[in-house]
């Protein structure tokens, strides 16, 4: 099954769903340890008791996600009954319309397929005896777990469980939803994408959404009752994290409305395998198949190779190129791991931007002697290029606070914490360009844009504020203060101001016309703020413009980052807060 848009021509940035309720979730206690995940009501002491739990997959979460259980997750398991996971599969069976060939193989969908491949056979059974095995501590001795039932259970959540975001990219756990969410298809050029809404700890009531369902199931009219949105039966409480579905893209009347499942910033074999190896399916929407591959698909795995012998066959190149690439990644996921591990966020640097700079020799590729020297190094777009500039910018911003911590203490000059807190925001600001530069040419990269020009900006903001600066004030530089910093205006652009006078972004005022004109005009000049940033520091002299211009810089950066999320997540109250009080405009 697939969704389309229904009778009319659906807008960018428009919502195409109301907010959807799940049919069944389970959210890792991390972020919500005094809550039940269940329902969010708060749990008295740290027992969960059984009536919070409404129908629910939980105990599916870690075969999807991991394949082993957490404490927590054994400790949930405990307390679900086998008929609520009888209630979770009726429910979804109840609303997959029976004239559907999709009713086993729709909602409760791959299960043959998925069952019908060893290696994830293999995956839910062995779930499916953990689960009995967890289960079995607690179970009243009437209670039997029925294998089958449990295997169409992690099936069903294998395919079509969805992971739970908070608004800045933190997986909070899984959700199922019904019919309206599930039947969207992939697409890694996709014309929609999703966003959740997180009912606070206290709100437990369900709360009215009007918004109409502008998608159809294909082949069904707006009038047979299929898309209206699901009632909940008795036993169900319609709570949990809710989704909205929105437009990215125009959308023509009938046209196929798609989501992406995977990291769109991956290059085609990478998202071929991710989407093999989870859904079991290949995807074949129009950036997929492009020959030649699309300029992003090329540029997102391009390695250069220099001093190749000029008698060397391509397949030779070709061969020497993917060994390369192998042990690049390699490379950089054994630093980043061990930067994790031990915390050392110098060597990680280091490391890492020798691989950027020096790339990889042929001394790793074990070149057969007689063979001139190769060189492979990452082109600058090259996706584990932009992996590394977000793992830089965070291991310089640790290094800033240590160094900062360190000259604090002893009451020096904060010099070296400043020039460590300005190239993480350079790698910032330079992921942020590059993936924009990609978004010229994809569309579809609109959200992965917004929130590196978001961070982008934070990261410059926090540059412009950070306390070092008061060292060098100290010390007789002219610097300027914070509260000065925000009194200055941006003579040229128009973003501020339209902040200023809305105070609040994606009032669905952000429509294609307004991304065209703010993205093409002259108005946000990162150009000629960048280099001004990027040139002040030679001269100690300018110190106090120097800081001025991070300050603009980072202001523009938030709220172009802002615009863009406004068209992709819509009318969410937290980007503009989170602009107002970077930009310190609380009480104003
Ligand atoms: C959440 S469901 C989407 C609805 C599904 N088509 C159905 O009829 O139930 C996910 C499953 O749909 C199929 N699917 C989604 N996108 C696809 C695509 N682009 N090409 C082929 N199959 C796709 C895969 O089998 C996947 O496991």
């Amino acid at each position: 099954m697939e969704m389309r848009a229904g009778e009319e021509e659906i807008e960018i940035g428009e919502d195409m769903t109301p907010s959807v309720i799940p049919l069944s979730y389970a959210l890792h206690d991390a972020f919500l340890h005094s809550h039940c995940s269940s329902c969010f009501s708060l749990l008295p002491g740290t027992n969960f008791t059984r009536h919070h739990h409404a129908p629910t997959l939980l105990y599916c979460s870690s075969i999807c996600s991991s394949s082993h259980f957490s404490p927590a997750d054994l400790h949930l398991l405990h307390s679900l009954p086998s008929s609520d996971l009888r209630a979770a599969l009726r429910l979804l069976y109840h609303y997959t319309p029976s004239s559907s060939t999709n009713r086993i193989c729709g909602l409760l969908t791959n299960r043959e397929k998925l069952m019908a491949d060893e290696e994830i056979s293999a995956r839910v059974r062995d779930g499916a005896k953990a689960i009995e095995a967890a289960r079995r501590i607690e179970m009243d001795e009437n209670e039997k777990n029925e294998d089958a039932l449990l295997e169409a259970a992690l099936c069903l959540v294998l395919t079509n469980a969805v992971e739970v975001q908070d608004h800045e990219g933190r997986s909070l756990g899984i959700a199922v939803y019904g019919p309206n969410f599930s039947w969207i298809n992939h697409s890694c050029s996709p014309n929609a994408c999703y966003r959740f809404i997180i009912s606070p700890p206290d709100n437990v009531l369900p709360f009215r959404d009007d918004s109409r369902l502008r998608i159809l199931p294909a082949g069904t009219k707006s009038d047979n009752g299929v898309h209206k949105n699901i009632e909940f039966p008795k036993g169900c409480s319609g709570s949990g994290p809710r989704v909205i579905v929105r437009s990215i893209k125009r959308i023509k009347k009938g046209e196929e409305v798609t989501v992406a499942y995977t990291d769109l910033l991956q290059p085609k074999e990478i998202r071929r395998s991710e989407l093999w190896a989870k859904y079991r399916f290949i995807c074949c929407c129009t950036r997929c198949i492009a020959s030649p591959p699309s300029y992003v698909d090329h540029i997102l795995q391009e390695i250069s190779a220099s001093n190749m012998a000029t008698s060397s066959l391509s397949s030779e190149l070709s061969f020497y190129r993917d060994e390369a690439t192998r042990k690049l990644t390699d490379y950089v996921e054994e630093v980043t791991a061990e930067y994790l591990a031990v915390g050392d966020s110098e060597s990680c640097c280091k490391k890492l931007e020798n691989m950027l700079i020096t790339g990889l020799l042929d001394e790793l590729l074990e070149v057969r002697e007689g063979k001139s020297q190769l060189n492979f190094r990452l082109h600058p777009l090259h996706h584990l290029a932009l992996n590394t500039y977000t793992v830089l910018a965070s291991a310089y911003k640790i290094r800033a606070s240590d160094v900062f911590a360190l000259h604090s203490e002893v009451g020096g000059l904060s010099w070296e914490a400043l020039s460590m807190s300005r190239i993480s925001a350079a790698y910032s600001l330079f992921l942020a360009a590059s993936t924009y530069h990609l978004f010229c040419f994809e569309s579809s990269l609109l959200a992965s844009v917004a929130n590196f020009w978001t961070s982008a900006g934070e990261s410059l903001l926090a540059l412009a504020k950070s306390s070092a600066w008061d060292s060098l004030g100290k010390c007789g530089f002219p610097v300027l203060n914070l509260s000065s910093l925000a009194e200055h205006k941006c003579s040229k652009c128009s973003l501020l101001e339209s902040f200023e006078v809305n105070l609040s972004f994606g009032q669905d005022q952000t429509r294609k016309a307004d991304l065209d004109s703010v993205t093409n005009s002259n108005d946000v000049d990162f150009k000629n703020w960048a280099n001004k940033s990027a040139s002040g520091t030679e001269d100690l002299g300018y110190i106090d413009q120097w800081r001025m211009d991070i300050f603009q810089l980072g202001v523009h950066c938030l709220l172009y980052g802002g615009f863009l999320a406004g068209i992709c997540y819509g009318p969410h109250s937290h980007w503009t807060n989170h602009i107002r009080s970077a930009l310190n405009y609380e009480g104003k």
